[in-house]
């Protein structure tokens, strides 16, 4: 198995501020998915802008297929945009109001200059969130939250990209739909390479081979989720365990958190 983007060793702090990240090394490996998992103002996001390539490490590389991520290099970019799609927390903000759902969803692949019956593409990745291609010509405002979160999945799955990253892809919904869309994420890491950033333990339980739990920058634990949660090393993985009362249940197999 290949690492497809790669942390090695990255510290990083804001302009003007303390280090936020301090010596993250993490692998986003093809066909696993990883949950990284922390709370609030553990760096979780910054680990993603780094990811994303929207910022760069002040020490350390992020990889992308073996080589530092370069920003300045087009035609890698190109690939990388190709290949690294991200879902956010909040599909309101994330969906552009003015845009009907063709052009919100097809924005990768005019962005990558894909060619092709853009509409077919469009209309299949629809269906794989479980949308009817006959939303169209329909704007954001139309839909509630889980359908925008599943068109944002739709417009991150639509040039079928090799990762999707996700922020807190699920936090903002409420209890029923969110149950649906965590469903729709395990399909999706079926297919590709996910990684899942959450602040909720029992939603990375779920959907993830791999954990990697960050407390104040560094990450203290990581590993097989399932071996990760039923013996957690740290005092800080415990902490996490012991707000997710009926988490044990589902690790022993016996129910879904
Ligand atoms: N643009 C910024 N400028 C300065 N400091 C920032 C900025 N963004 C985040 N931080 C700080 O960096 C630290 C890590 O923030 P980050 O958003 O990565 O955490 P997080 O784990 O994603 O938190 P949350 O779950 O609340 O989103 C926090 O102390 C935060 O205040």
């Amino acid at each position: 198995m290949s690492d497809i983007l790669r942390l090695d060793h990255v510290s990083y702090a804001y302009p003007g501020g303390r280090p936020v990240l301090r010596d993250v090394s993490l692998a986003v490996t093809a066909g696993r998915s990883i949950g990284l998992v922390g709370q609030s103002g553990s760096g979780k996001s910054t680990i993603l802008k780094l990811l994303l390539g929207l910022m760069r490490p002040q020490t350390g590389d992020v990889l992308f297929d073996g080589a530092r991520l370069d920003l300045s290099d087009r035609q890698m970019m190109r690939t990388y945009r190709k290949s690294v799609q991200a879902v956010f927390q909040d599909p309101y903000a994330s969906l552009d109001p003015r845009q009907k759902v063709q052009a919100i969803v097809s924005e990768p692949l005019r962005a990558l200059g894909i060619g092709g019956d853009r509409r077919a593409m469009v209309v299949a990745a629809l269906r794989s969130v479980g949308l009817d291609g006959d939303i169209l010509d329909r704007y954001p405002a139309a839909f509630s939250g889980g359908q925008r979160q599943r068109i944002a999945i739709a417009r991150a799955i639509v040039a079928g990209p090799r990762v999707v990253l996700a922020d807190e892809a699920v936090s903002a919904l409420d209890l029923t739909t969110k149950v649906r869309v965590v469903d729709l994420f395990r399909d999706l890491a079926r297919k590709t390479t996910l990684l899942f950033v959450s602040h909720d333990l029992g939603v990375v339980a779920s959907l993830c081979d791999e954990i990697v739990i960050l407390e104040g920058g560094r990450i203290v634990e990581t590993g097989p989720t399932r071996a990760v949660l039923a013996a957690p090393a740290h005092a800080y993985t415990q902490q996490l365990l012991a707000s997710v009362p009926r988490l044990p249940d589902f690790l022993a197999g016996a129910s879904s958190p």
